[in-house]
Parts: C-alpha cells; sequence; structure tokens
C-alpha cells in the first residue's frame, strides 16, 4: 500500500498564493501527472509531498500516516519516497555503481547485500554493461536512468519524476516515456510526475491533473482530458484546438459573417465552438463552415492545412494520403467530427470570423 491523501493543501509564499487549496488521494500504483504551464505550481506541490516544503494550511498523509499538518513534520529522508529531477543530479566522481548504491550505503548495508541490491536494480535499468563508468562517459539517456535507478534502489512507496526527461533529444524522451512507465509497473509503485509536456502526460498516465495559477482545472482520466476538457484553458493546453466565437441561441449558432451551425445544447449568448484539427473534414460538397484553402503543408503521414474563414485560419490536419486532393486557393467546407461547445471566456485564442 502506499497512496498520497492531499487534505485541502494550500502554499503561500508572503503574501501570494501559488497552490489554492487542493485535496485528493492518489491511490496506490497510479501514476498521477502534475501538467500546467511554467509557474503553474507543479513543482511546489511535488516538494510538498517529498517534504522538502512546508504546506502552509492543510495535511498531506502517505497511508495512514500525516507526514505534514496536524502539528508533524516528517522530513524527506523519513518519507521512504525516491526522486528524480529535471537535471541528472548524479555524482560525477563516483562510478554508475557507487552512484546507485549510495543510499544503502548510507543506510549502512552489508556489501553483498548492496552488490545484490545494486546489480537488481541496474538490471532494470539496463545499465548493467556500464556498471565502472563515470558519469561523463554516458549519454543523457543513460545518466538519467543512473538517477531513476539510485531512486529506485531503497524500494520507496513513493517515486516523484519532476521534468525528468526534457534535457533528452526527442526521440530519446520517447522510448524513456515508455521504460519509465513500464518500470513503474515492475516495480508496482505509486509516481507522481510533473511535465509540462502534454503528449509525456498523455503517454504515461492514469490520470492527469491540470493546473493553472496555482489552481487544479481538470483533474481526470488522458481520454476525458483530451476530449472532455472542462474548459477553454484545458482544451487550448492539450493538443491543438480551433475555437471559434460565435452566438448560441435555441436551435443554432451564428457566426459573425452571416454562418451558422445547427445546435441542439444548452448553452445560450456568446460561445466559443472548439473543434480540434484532426476532428475537421475539408469536403467540396457540404458542410458547417464555407471558407477557401489557403495552405496546405505535407508532413508524410499528415497534411496540416489552414482554411480562412473571413479573417480567421482555421487549422486542419488531413491524412497524408489525401494531399492535394483539393488544390490550395480553393473553395470548400468544413465539417466538424466532433465539437465542443464552451461558455466564451474572451479568451486570446477565440477566433473571431467575419
Ligand atoms: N521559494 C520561493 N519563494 C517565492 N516564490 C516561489 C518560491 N518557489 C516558487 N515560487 C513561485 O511559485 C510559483 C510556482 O512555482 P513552481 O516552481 O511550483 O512552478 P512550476 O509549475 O513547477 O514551474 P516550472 O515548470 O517553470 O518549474 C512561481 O510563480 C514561482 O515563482
Amino acid at each position: 500500500m502506499s497512496s498520497i491523501t492531499l487534505n485541502e493543501v494550500t502554499k503561500s509564499y508572503g503574501s501570494v498564493q501559488v497552490i489554492q487549496k487542493f485535496s485528493s488521494v492518489f491511490c496506490d500504483r497510479e501514476f498521477v501527472t502534475l501538467l500546467g504551464p511554467s509557474g503553474c505550481g507543479k513543482t511546489t506541490m511535488l516538494r510538498m509531498i517529498a517534504g522538502f516544503e512546508k504546506p502552509s494550511s492543510g495535511e498531506i498523509l502517505i497511508d495512514d500516516a500525516v507526514v505534514s499538518g496536524r502539528g508533524q513534520f516528517v522530513p524527506p529522508n523519513r518519507r521512504n519516497i525516491g526522486m528524480v529531477f529535471q537535471s541528472y543530479a548524479v555524482w560525477p566522481h563516483m562510478d554508475v555503481f557507487d552512484n546507485v548504491a549510495y543510499p544503502l550505503k548510507i543506510q549502512g548495508l552489508s556489501r553483498g547485500e548492496i552488490k545484490k541490491r545494486v546489480f537488481d536494480i541496474l538490471e532494470a535499468v539496463h545499465l548493467t554493461q556500464y556498471v565502472k563508468r563515470l558519469p561523463n562517459e554516458l549519454s543523457g539517456g543513460q545518466q538519467q536512468r543512473v538517477a531513476l535507478g539510485r531512486a529506485l534502489v531503497c524500494s520507496p512507496r513513493v517515486l516523484l519524476l519532476d521534468e525528468p526527461l526534457s534535457n533528452l533529444d526527442a526521440k530519446l524522451r520517447e522510448s524513456m516515456r515508455f521504460e519509465i512507465k513500464d518500470m513503474q509497473r515492475r516495480f508496482g509503485i505509486t509516481v507522481v510526475y510533473v511535465t509540462h509536456d502534454q503528449t509525456e502526460a498523455m503517454a504515461m498516465s492514469d490520470r492527469v491533473i491540470v493546473f493553472n495559477k496555482g489552481a487544479v482545472q481538470q483533474m481526470d482520466t488522458p481520454t476525458n482530458i483530451y476530449r472532455r476538457p472542462a474548459n477553454q484553458f484545458v482544451a487550448d493546453f492539450v493538443g491543438k484546438i480551433n475555437f471559434i466565437r460565435g452566438f448560441a441561441s435555441d436551435g443554432r449558432i451564428d457566426f459573425p459573417g452571416g454562418q451558422w451551425m445547427a445546435y441542439g445544447g444548452p448553452r445560450r449568448g456568446p460561445v466559443a465552438v472548439a473543434v480540434r484539427p484532426e476532428d475537421m473534414l475539408m469536403r467540396r460538397d457540404r458542410g458547417v463552415l464555407k471558407g477557401t484553402l489557403a495552405k496546405a503543408y505535407y508532413l508524410g503521414d499528415a497534411n496540416d492545412c489552414r482554411v480562412r474563414i473571413g479573417a480567421a485560419d482555421v487549422r486542419v490536419i488531413a491524412a497524408g494520403r489525401t494531399y492535394g486532393q483539393i488544390p490550395e486557393g480553393e473553395e470548400l467546407w468544413l465539417d466538424f467530427d466532433e465539437y465542443l461547445v464552451f461558455e466564451d471566456d474572451g479568451a486570446d485564442q477565440t477566433q473571431i470570423l467575419s
């Protein structure tokens, strides 16, 4: 068992509140990702769970034990938590074996026991052949695996990862995602992962918590975050999306410029119709909005298109094999495969058609 319970946790620095009241239970073996733009409070939340920061109010429990709150504070080294940061934070003067063995030496384990546990972990993180190397003889990905091994070697109850892949190149980042996920399953560990990269969050998590300015915007599964975003912020932050401003009345949404679409939903007044680029279909015969294909960029697997409607450019992603079927400059219809209608919050990203 290794759950984390956060009860009405807040954090302020002076008069600035960086985490607004936050409550949740991260379940045993759950992979939870804290996702949000820079400065939204993700790292602060992770540091409070680790014990490097004290909440201003509220309490944190690991399993049934209070680690922060009710007049108690358990220091980081007594929380049995493993941590990996963005910077590899491996000791440059120690070889791979000694880096991974370090936490066990501090615990005073016997040499035989240390050797056994280090080699078990090195096998799990695919580093057995590099055991004698110094960090500067390893690639970034290998160094990050050393950090991961060192975090896991004490069999922690919880693993906290703060942007661990952001210093790696794109290809390595992708493969490490699967390695981390695989390791989490094998070790049966609870993971709290911090990132501003939405694809990382989607690929690994059981649950994603989207933050903005210290406040939770949505806590949900990756599919719900993507397909049923709670508001315009989440819709825009996670994935690509077009917002088209309109006015909802009974049975229809009117767009500036005289175009309109049928609408049976409950909203009335100013709205933003949100459509993901891959949910837009370009057709010759009929559709929701009429426009002109302004530009089509061929990317191989996809076409990244801009369709001009009035004064706005709407982004459409079509299958690569359809490239050239509609030539640039030609009139077309846009149909929406799936769309959401938000109350228009006046956000900058909302497009005005005219
Ligand atoms: N020790 C501190 N004193 C004052 N303000 C702080 C302190 N630590 C963090 N902050 C502020 O708290 C807010 C949240 O910071 P935090 O590092 O948690 O954000 P983050 O979402 O992890 O961002 P990033 O992705 O850039 O690391 C920021 O506005 C930051 O400036």
